[in-house]
């Protein structure tokens, strides 16, 4: 399983990127308002990204006509040769991801909720697909379950020949709250997760590894003093 930041904020990045094990990022248009971010700083805003980190980088799209998407995914393409151009999972967001991925441009469908929605996205050349499990706990369903079933749809076929140079769709689990999120997610065979920061840390505590650390630091005392 990879791992992508669910973040807009620079700072959160660089740490995660320094701890080695990131791959890539995702925003949308919340996390963007969130740092407080300005319409006309989007793009240079996803630029600096960029230059963090080599990984996929998804920017979403707000346009809801096809048109529109298109023009925007193209003017996002172009920042950055690892931009992936974030679509919603929508008539109009399929038609734009057709034409994106025809034109070589990787797209990551986002607001995926249900197997008929990632397949659709997978024929229409997604190359990532995003299903949202903690939206779905947020209304009393479950969300892993939902995501086992998109997890298991598209790895029961092979939707390569529809994606930008024939590669593997992947999906990415979003929408994560909660380090046990992740565990199932892997243990599914989800082939991403897109994490807050704050389970990103909580990923890497566990109380036996402070504790044991505690001992080991304890015990070298020991034989630096013997
Ligand atoms: O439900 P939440 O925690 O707002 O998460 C929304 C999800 O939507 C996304 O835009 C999907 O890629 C991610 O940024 C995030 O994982």
């Amino acid at each position: 399983m990879k791992f992508f930041l669910d973040t807009a904020d620079l700072d959160e990045i660089k740490e995660a990127a320094s701890w080695g094990a990131l791959a890539g990022v995702t925003t949308n248009p919340t996390l963007y308002s969130r740092i407080g971010g300005k319409l006309d700083d989007f793009h240079n805003h996803i630029a600096r990204i960029c230059e963090i980190v080599d990984g996929p980088v998804s920017a979403e799209s707000v346009a809801m006509t096809r048109d529109e998407i298109v023009r925007d995914g193209r003017e996002l393409a172009a920042i950055a040769p690892n931009v992936v151009v974030k679509i919603p999972t929508m008539v109009e967001g399929l038609a734009a991801c057709r034409t994106l991925a025809d034109e070589g441009i990787r797209v990551n469908m986002t607001l995926c909720f249900t197997v008929p929605q990632a397949i659709l996205a997978a024929r229409a050349g997604a190359r990532y697909i995003s299903p949202f499990v903690g939206r779905f706990d947020d209304i009393s369903e479950d969300g892993l379950s939902q995501l086992e079933n998109v997890v298991t749809a598209i790895n029961n076929y092979d939707y390569s020949e529809n994606t930008v140079n024939h590669e593997q769709v992947e999906i990415i689990a979003a929408s994560i709250r909660s380090a046990n999120h992740v565990t199932q997610a892997a243990l599914m065979g989800a082939d991403i997760a897109t994490v807050p920061f704050n389970v990103l840390k909580k990923m890497i505590q566990h109380p036996l590894t402070d504790r044991g650390l505690e001992s080991f630091l304890k015990d070298w005392e020991k034989v630096a003093n013997a």
